[in-house]
């Protein structure tokens, strides 16, 4: 393949764990070149190989980690055409808009773009947004749902884990109008443990874990998930025992007139030609097994009387994370969705 076909693209971030699942996904994609892996100005890991630390990428991506300047130089990225940004959201805040401005298309999995409301970002991330003319421009990297504004926009926010999971199983419902007027899904899901990052602390640590919920009432991913439904939700977040891996059982009251071919004809409509959905058949229920390691959100539901009970299964690395970051990635460039994510599934 001649290189003029190839975009540039680097990762920022690299070492972490959404960061090494890109690196392996953009090495793989035959139309992105990676042209860099970068980690923070200190990192103990600058000028290592990112495969010292992920021995699966051992003569598959070998890069170093670079270390990044807070403030970038913009000559050294000159050729860049795409950034993924694998950093905390206050990192995504100071470094999106520089690599905006070098004229990179940006995507970013931290949450620092994906909610435009004034008051959020001092709530629930704890620092002030000042960038609102980018969040302005943001579109969110739901990617059934939101193809045309991320084939057009520059900067892509890439949804929370736990928000990919639980919309992925809501949207449909509530674009199909079959929610009660005052219904508000009750979300109850389990991550396991990489959601939280490669850093080390007290509550991922191996004694530690074990299945509790936590962030109760308090989880920045309430608001982000209500903001993109259009209605309250109640969310509560559990950490489980395993590496990774989300499932969301969700509950929520349908109008009493909506029956089952109604629901099946909603989640039909929505997902038919969108393979990284998989809509499960009856009576096989969505598991981690299933989805860890693969891009796909696996969804099935049951209907109770008026009450709707549905399963929403994914890898929060992957479908939650990096997968769909390449969706996007694919969507934006004109690609086919799936490139360089299917085809790699192992059992
Ligand atoms: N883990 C998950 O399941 C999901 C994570 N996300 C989001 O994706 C982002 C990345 O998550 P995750 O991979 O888990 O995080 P990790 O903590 O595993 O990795 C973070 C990475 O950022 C690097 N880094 C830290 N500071 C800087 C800096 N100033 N400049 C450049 N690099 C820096 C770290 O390396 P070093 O410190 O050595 O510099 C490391 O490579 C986060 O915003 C997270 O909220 C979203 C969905 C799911
Ligand atoms: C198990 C665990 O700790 N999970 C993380 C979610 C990670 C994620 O998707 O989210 P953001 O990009 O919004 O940080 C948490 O609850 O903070």
């Amino acid at each position: 393949m001649n290189e003029k076909d190839q975009l540039n693209v680097i990762i920022v971030g690299a070492s972490g764990y959404t960061g090494a699942e890109l690196a392996a996904q953009v090495e793989r994609h035959p139309y992105a070149k990676l042209c860099g892996l970068y980690v923070s100005e200190n990192s103990q890991d600058a000028h290592k190989p990112i495969s010292q630390l992920y021995g699966q990428l051992r003569g598959v991506v070998d890069l170093p980690l670079t270390p990044l300047a807070a403030t970038i130089d913009p000559q050294t990225f000159a050729d860049i055409d795409a950034v993924f940004l694998a950093t905390a959201h206050s990192v995504s805040h100071d470094l999106a808009p520089q690599f905006l401005a070098c004229g990179c298309q940006v995507f970013d999995l931290s949450g620092a773009f994906r909610v435009n409301q004034a008051d959020f970002y001092p709530k629930f991330y704890g620092f002030e947004h000042h960038h609102a003319d980018w969040l302005d421009k943001a579109v969110y990297g739901l990617a059934e749902w939101q193809a045309e504004g991320v084939r057009d926009a520059q900067l892509i926010a890439l949804p929370g884990c736990y928000p990919t999971a639980s919309l992925s199983a809501l949207k449909p419902l509530q674009h199909a109008g079959l929610l009660t007027d005052n219904c508000t899904p009750v979300i109850d899901a389990t991550s396991g443990v990489s959601g939280a990052g490669r850093k080390a602390s007290l509550t991922s640590n191996f004694c530690e874990v074990s299945l509790n919920p936590y962030g109760v009432g308090v989880h920045r991913h309430q608001p982000e998930i209500s903001y993109h439904l259009g209605r309250e939700v109640i969310f509560t977040p559990h950490l489980g025992s395993f590496p990774r891996g989300i499932l969301a059982t969700i509950h929520v009251d349908l109008k009493t007139d909506v029956t089952l071919a109604d629901v099946n004809q909603a989640y039909q409509s929505a997902y038919a030609d969108k393979p990284l959905v998989r809509l499960l058949e009856p009576g096989i229920w969505p598991a981690i097994k299933a989805v860890a390691n693969t891009p796909f959100v696996d969804l099935n539901w049951s209907l109770q009387g008026h009450h709707l009970i549905i399963f929403s299964a994914e890898d929060n690395l992957l479908k939650g994370a990096s997968a769909q970051a390449i969706q996007c990635f694919n969507i934006h460039y004109g690609y086919p969705s799936t490139l360089a994510l299917t085809g790699d599934v192992a059992c």
